[in-house]
């Protein structure tokens, strides 16, 4: 079986001179749940509606499910479910109704235990007589989410899946993909909510102005690698104090405050291992005749990359009050 549950290559759309999506490639691991990231108008739901066939793209080429002819590509599509941002409810239904009418419209065998599959999967067996205009929003997502399921697609796409959530909303629909992955299905979703991407994601894809500008696991995707997020080293000594004792180090190829007491290093050959680098860089510090009262590692958060990736001029959290080189 392919790797890869969808491969996307080259992808261009344009809305008249709107230039939305620009030779966008990214691949999506099968089994896995993969984060869609971007700024606002970055081509995210663009490219979701061209692989799930609401629009046609100006160019390239979309393997999903390792289909890619045009023709097959629908036997794929009918294989997985799109949730679209801010899909449509129907407030005087039941929640058990609401599924049954989707169920019968896009003729779902076995309809009647299917809606009760789905609304297991998303916790709403218990409230599937009332009517979808008394669930809270949290609920209505997931009468959305269990209609995106009733075909058991092996695939499942969301746009935006936790827009508007409170966080146990939140914690709800994570719970769910969870479970869902480890049924095997595999998950594309875009979101806002960085944090909560990078607790769920295996890996993310990154979209601004139309490109892809970066893809991979959370923790690979930060230039340079997590050895990019350094060590942060708290100090006794005066920070000046700190500084100058090691600024002759050629070990150590960039240090700077990022706290009061707070030294943010980075190491010139940066060890393989969390453990042996904060290790090394304690070693480094005593030498310098430094007293050394914690090292951790900084593993720059999805956040720190979403901004540094599409705000370069503006990478959060680190504000350099003293800097070595
Ligand atoms: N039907 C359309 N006609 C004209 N322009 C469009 C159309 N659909 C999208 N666009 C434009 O294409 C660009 C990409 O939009 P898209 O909705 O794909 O972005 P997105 O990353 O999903 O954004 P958001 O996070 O806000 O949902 C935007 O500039 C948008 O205004």
């Amino acid at each position: 079986m392919a790797t890869h549950a969808l491969v996307v290559n080259g992808l261009v759309k344009a809305f008249g001179t709107k230039q939305a999506v620009r030779h966008a490639s990214f691949s999506v691991a099968r089994g896995e749940i993969t984060g869609f990231l971007g700024p606002n108008g970055a081509g995210k739901t663009t490219v979701m509606g061209m692989i799930i066939g609401l629009l046609e793209p100006d160019a390239g080429t979309i393997e999903f499910l390792g289909r890619r002819d045009r023709s097959d590509l629908s036997i794929a599509r009918a294989r997985s479910g799109y949730l679209q941002e801010r899909p449509r409810i129907y407030p005087e239904m039941s929640a058990r109704n609401y599924l049954r009418f989707f169920a019968d419209l896009y003729g779902v065998p076995d309809a009647a235990m299917r809606v009760n599959e789905a609304l297991d999967r998303v916790g709403l067996r218990s409230a599937a007589e009332r009517r979808l205009g008394s669930f809270s929003r949290g609920m209505q997502q997931r009468a959305c989410l269990a209609r995106a399921m009733l075909h058991r697609p092996e695939f499942l796409m969301l746009d935006e899946p936790a827009l508007g959530l409170d966080p146990n909303g939140v914690a709800d629909m994570r719970a769910i993909f969870r479970e869902m992955k480890s049924d095997g299905v595999t998950l594309l979703f875009s979101s806002h909510q960085l944090a909560e991407m990078e607790r769920v994601c295996d890996s993310v894809v990154f979209m601004r102005e139309g490109e892809v500008i970066a893809a991979g696991r959370p923790s690979e995707i930060a230039p340079g690698g997590w050895a990019n997020g350094g060590l942060r080293a708290e100090v006794f000594e005066a920070m000046d104090n700190a500084l100058k004792a090691i600024s002759a180090m050629p070990e150590i190829v960039e240090a700077r405050q990022v706290g009061p007491q707070h030294l943010l290093l980075h190491l010139k050959a940066f060890p393989g291992d969390a453990r042996t680098a904060r290790a090394q860089a304690a070693s480094l510090l005593s030498a310098a005749g430094l007293t050394v009262l914690s090292v951790d590692v900084d593993m720059p958060t999805l956040e720190d990359v979403f901004l540094g990736l599409t705000r370069p001029e503006f990478v959060a959290g680190h504000e350099p009050a003293a800097t070595l080189m």
